[in-house]
């Protein structure tokens, strides 16, 4: 992808420059018969907050858990941080995943420990401020929460690593149109420098100005990619319609 990576810290540029944060090339996966990613070639540069959008079961789910090292069952090389999945990569990537695999009956203080148990890079009082900021009380249980108030805690907790790749799967598909812009501030705010983001969503309208490039997605390989500057420029429209456009196409 033609991108003009942040600046970073300098021990950060020396992994970066030559090899993309994210690399991956020939990826497939297959469950059983059916082909979730086929063939599929990418690579991120740090520093970049990258969309990844795509048609319901286009593969996008499946490539973020590959690249979260979750998914061991594919052909091809995937490379995060220079390392193929596993204990080293897994350490520079926080996923956020689409369905919570948190217990419903614990307390979100709970969750802060967990985490703080689990990742040695996570920021329990990052993850506190963020809670109290949505307005969210951390004796409160999970399953007392509603789907968009249990995405705000998902946010934090996995905001809060210090990780170089935060791999977010529909991340504000709950939360209110009103209080989006709201949440995507804490998510941008709470990035360290240097480090990338791929987000998959539906909501292409709500993040179109947040985002610096694309990847869409369509039958398990990239349909298109770029900057979302040069792809407006280029089309004339929205990201939105672009996205519409060639999906029509
Ligand atoms: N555990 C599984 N077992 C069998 N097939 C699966 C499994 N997970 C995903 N698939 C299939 O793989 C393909 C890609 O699914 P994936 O969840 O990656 O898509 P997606 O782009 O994330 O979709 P959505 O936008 O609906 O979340 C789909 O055809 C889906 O049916």
């Amino acid at each position: 992808m033609a991108t003009t990576p942040l600046p970073m810290a300098p021990e950060e540029a020396t992994m970066t420059s030559e090899h993309a944060l994210v690399s991956v090339r020939g990826l497939t996966v297959r469950y059983g018969t059916r082909t979730a990613l086929d063939d599929l070639d990418l690579e991120l540069p740090a520093g970049r907050i990258i969309g990844l959008l795509g048609e319901n079961g286009c593969g996008k789910s499946t490539l973020l858990k590959t690249l979260a090292g979750l998914y061991a069952d594919y052909t091809g090389e995937v490379r995060v941080g220079g390392h193929a999945p596993g204990p080293r990569s897994k350490a520079l990537v926080s996923y956020l995943p689409d369905r919570s695999s948190l217990p419903d009956h614990v307390r979100v203080r709970y969750c802060l420990d967990l985490f703080s148990d689990m990742f040695a890079d996570f920021d329990t009082a990052k993850a506190r401020e963020m809670i109290a900021g949505f307005g969210l009380d951390e004796s409160m249980r999970l399953k007392e929460m509603s789907k968009g108030m249990r995405e705000k805690v998902q946010v934090s907790l996995a905001m809060a690593r210090r990780a170089r790749v935060f791999l977010l799967d529909e991340p504000i598909s709950g939360v209110d149109p009103a209080a989006r812009d709201g949440i995507l501030d804490r998510i941008l705010g709470n990035l360290e420098p240097g480090s990338s983001l791929l987000v998959a969503t539906h909501l292409v309208h709500d993040l179109e100005t947040t985002l610096d490039s694309v990847v869409i997605m369509r039958h398990g390989k990239v349909l298109l990619e770029g900057e979302v500057d040069d792809l407006r420029a280029e089309h004339g429209s929205s990201l939105d319609q672009i996205f519409r456009k060639v999906y029509r196409s």
